[in-house]
């Protein structure tokens, strides 16, 4: 489902990795790990078309990401690694109105809420929430995890657990021990790519 042949990526003539190979399947879970500044951020803005490559391709569904968002639309979404709210109240910051995800991540309650006065963990579960609530075929969380207490990052991970029994779910930690066992799991670390034994 999703592919990546050779990418590599640099910033002002440096690079942050190179020769990145990929194979994802059309279903289930991935994760990637790796240092601060290992390049995960960037790795998956280019799987969701959001940065272009400086070398290699990437397709999903065999198509280059450009083609596959504009033919199917919020089938390929991305949650940055920060929460992001806009202004007015939480349902305002939605794309997409799916109680099934409000209700899991414990935002059911909170819709008519002013966004920006949410706290940092609600904020980043309002981040996840507003990619899921569209249901897409590929989803790509940024430190998914981060900003959220034990109860709610358990919460979480069953969701997405769920979730990825039907769609992509590729995400990134600090934290290994965070990963579900048997999921595929890479590192990023120094410019490369490696596909580490499941935890
Ligand atoms: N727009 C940009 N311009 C210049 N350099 C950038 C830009 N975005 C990222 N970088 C650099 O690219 C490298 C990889 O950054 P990236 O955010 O992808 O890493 P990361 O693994 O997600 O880091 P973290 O774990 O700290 O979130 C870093 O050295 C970062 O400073």
């Amino acid at each position: 489902m999703i592919k990546a042949v050779r990418l590599g990526k640099k910033y002002g003539g440096v690079w942050v990795f190179r020769g990145v190979d990929l194979e994802l399947p059309e279903v289930g879970m991935a994760v990637v790990v790796g240092p601060n500044g290992s390049g995960k951020t960037t790795l998956l803005k280019i799987l969701a078309g959001l940065l272009e490559p400086d070398e290699g391709e990437v397709y999903i569904m065999g198509m280059p990401p450009a083609v596959a968002i504009r033919r199917m639309r919020r089938a390929v979404l991305y949650a940055h690694q920060e929460p992001l709210v806009l202004a007015g109240a939480v349902e305002d910051n939605l794309f997409c109105r799916n109680d099934e995800v409000f209700d899991a991540l414990g935002l059911g309650g909170l819709l008519g809420r002013k966004a920006r006065e949410l706290s940092g963990g609600y904020k980043k579960l309002l981040t996840i929430a507003r990619v899921l609530s569209c249901r897409p075929k590929v989803a790509l969380l940024d430190e998914p995890t981060a900003y959220l207490d034990a109860e709610k990052r358990k919460a979480l991970m069953e969701y997405l657990w769920q979730y990825s029994k039907r769609a992509l779910v590729v995400w990134t930690t600090h934290y290994i021990a965070e990963v579900p066992p048997g999921v595929p799991l890479y590192e990023l670390r120094d410019g490369r790519l490696r596909n580490l034994a499941t935890p």
